[in-house]
């Protein structure tokens, strides 16, 4: 099955994947590139719309990726018109750059809101009022239009925010705009996108979750043939609405392996069991492995270190249960499938020079380099609600959709510093009565992400009259859409009294409770 297909070229910035959110919430299917892949591939896969993402370098930087002006000559399948395009900040940059235009740095960078004072009512404009504001994040700006073009759109700070292609120009249909409309903080951005590519690209929009499932579905079976598929399944959501579409694609051609890596939650490795096992008729196999990573680990204080081992431990695991899978089948499962989501690849992944990789999460960058499955990794291009509507439409419980984002290296990159027993023990009592509070006091739905941090200081305190010298957590609680950006909760202090109350009463070893008030960016949900 085809679709309408909007490509996105990645020039490295951190919001590229936004774009491709809102392309999606407008109903177009998207895919995102990195803008080094050539032009006669981008052309294959012929897009009815391209869009240039933002970008850290400078386009008169030596070695700063540039366009390359024949991808301004494609044609629409179906219309045989040029597809239309748009610049995004660096991709407006880079447009203007290959046109003959000017960029040149500013005197004044600009960095955060700003209302655009007066803009042409145009496609991609419509139904955006005078006066909205939009986000900036540039150093240049474009101090000539290239022939052809004119500016739509203005700032008090920058007279050229928006251009587009002059209607009887060779260039067909071309935006670009200075400001980022795939953030929050641009308060009409999603309409922008959505004129885009409904109104300026002439899309439909036939991309919803029912025909995701239903072709991700045939794509699996065609994938899998008659073979078998381990899924490493964490109870978490991902992995659990992977399993339930894999489940319908190919039957009990699935065996689900949970791996207890010793840094589960409290009671995690016999709950998760319990609910799947109520909510799923899948063929699943619990493995406590959890002497194996916490000696692998012992000692260990690198983050990325922590990682690797346990990513690569994982798949130690995942082959040794093939082993007996394959003892009873008579041939060995030749794929692995993983829940992996989009903001997992972004961050762990850097593409030719522009993005900078953040930390390796442990199911992509964390894999081994000699890995002896093929994978299936159905949500890759997904971000976590997205997947919990699949989640809905597949019939999984509530309990696992509405379940907080728990990660694969679990408390090892929240107990910091080296791990052990003991340690992930005392973490998990706090760890619990945190969750507990929250769930008691109605806020756990409230939050996208909550969870208690080992830190590795003492301080001291007074407990009955004596002095006591004893370790400190510090309670983290995250609203967010997409984990890609976050910003502390802001909790009510009772709920956090009480938390802080009944750790330090009620978990031996712990003396002292904060509240980490930091957003992402700039520090990252998790620690470590
Ligand atoms: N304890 C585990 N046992 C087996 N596989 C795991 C385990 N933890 C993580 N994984 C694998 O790593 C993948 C990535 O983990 P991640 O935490 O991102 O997803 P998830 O656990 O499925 O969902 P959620 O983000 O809601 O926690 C999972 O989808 C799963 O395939
Ligand atoms: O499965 C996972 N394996 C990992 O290695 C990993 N690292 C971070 N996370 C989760 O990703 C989201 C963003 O986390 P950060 O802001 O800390 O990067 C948060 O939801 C984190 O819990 C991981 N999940
Ligand atoms: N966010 C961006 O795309 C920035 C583009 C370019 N690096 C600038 O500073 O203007
Ligand atoms: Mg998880």
């Amino acid at each position: 099955m085809t679709h309408e297909t909007v490509v996105i070229l990645d020039f490295g910035s951190q919001t590229t994947q936004l774009i491709a959110r809102r392309v999606r919430e407008a109903g177009v299917y998207c895919e995102i590139h990195p803008c080094t892949l050539p032009a006669e591939e981008v052309a294959a896969m012929e897009p009815s719309g391209l869009i240039l993402s933002g970008g850290p370098m400078s386009v008169y930087d030596e070695d700063s990726p540039q366009l390359d002006p024949s991808l301004l000559d494609l044609r629409q399948p179906g219309t045989g018109e040029k597809v239309p395009v748009l610049g995004i900040c660096y991709g407006l940059q880079a447009l203007a750059h290959a046109l003959g235009g000017g960029v040149e740095p500013s005197a004044r960078r600009e960095f955060g809101r700003s209302p655009i004072v007066s803009h042409e009512e145009n496609d991609l404009f419509r139904g955006v009022p005078e006066g909205s504001v939009v986000w900036m994040s540039h150093g240049d700006h474009l101090t000539r239009l290239p022939d052809g073009f004119r500016a739509v759109a203005a700032t008090d700070n920058a007279p050229i925010a928006a251009v587009a292609a002059e209607p009887d120009s060779e260039h067909g249909k071309v935006y670009g705009v200075q400001f980022h409309p795939e953030v929050v903080h641009t308060e009409h951005g999603a309409t922008i996108l959505r004129n885009f590519v409904r109104e300026v690209c002439g899309l439909r929009g036939d991309w919803t979750t029912g025909s995701f499932i239903d072709e991700k579905a045939e794509e699996i079976r065609a994938q899998v043939g008659d073979d078998h598929v381990i899924l490493g399944l964490s109870g978490g959501v991902d992995s659990s609405v992977a399993a339930a579409l894999l489940h319908k694609a190919i039957g009990d051609q699935l065996t689900c392996v949970f791996v207890d890596n010793g840094l589960l939650r409290a009671g995690e490795f016999e709950q998760v069991q319990t609910t799947f096992r109520d909510g799923f008729d899948i063929d699943l196999r619990a493995v406590d492995a959890s002497d194996l990573f916490l000696g692998r680990l012992a000692g260990v204080a690198d983050p990325e270190e922590k990682r690797r081992i346990i990513g690569r431990t994982f798949i130690e695991v995942f082959e040794q249960e093939t082993e007996a899978v394959t003892a009873e089948l008579g041939h060995k499962p030749r794929f692995l499938a993983q829940g992996t989501l989009y903001p997992d690849v972004i961050e762990s992944v850097s593409f030719k020079g522009p993005s900078a990789t953040i930390k390796t999460h442990h199911n992509v960058g964390g894999l081994p380099e000699k890995l002896g499955f093929e994978l299936v990794e159905p949500f890759r291009e997904l971000f976590k609600d997205e997947v919990r509507e699949v989640g809905r439409q597949l019939g999984v419980p509530d309990a696992i959709i509405r379940r907080h984002p728990f990660p694969g290296p679990g408390l090892a990159v929240r107990i910091l510093g080296p791990v052990d027993r003991e340690k992930a023990d005392l973490l998990r009592q706090a760890d619990t009565i945190w969750l507990d509070e929250l769930e008691t006091s109605g806020t756990y739905d409230d939050v996208w992400q909550a969870f208690a941090v080992l830190l590795p200081v003492q301080s001291v305190g007074v407990m009955g009259d004596y002095r006591t010298y004893e370790q400190a957590v510090c309670l983290r609680a995250v609203t967010s859409t997409d984990g890609m950006t976050a910003d502390w909760a802001k909790l009510p202090y009772e709920v956090l009294g009480r938390a802080s109350n009944r750790i330090i009463n009620e978990v031996r070893g712990i003396n002292r409770v904060a509240y980490d008030v930091s957003s992402k960016p700039p520090a990252t949900i998790e620690w470590e």
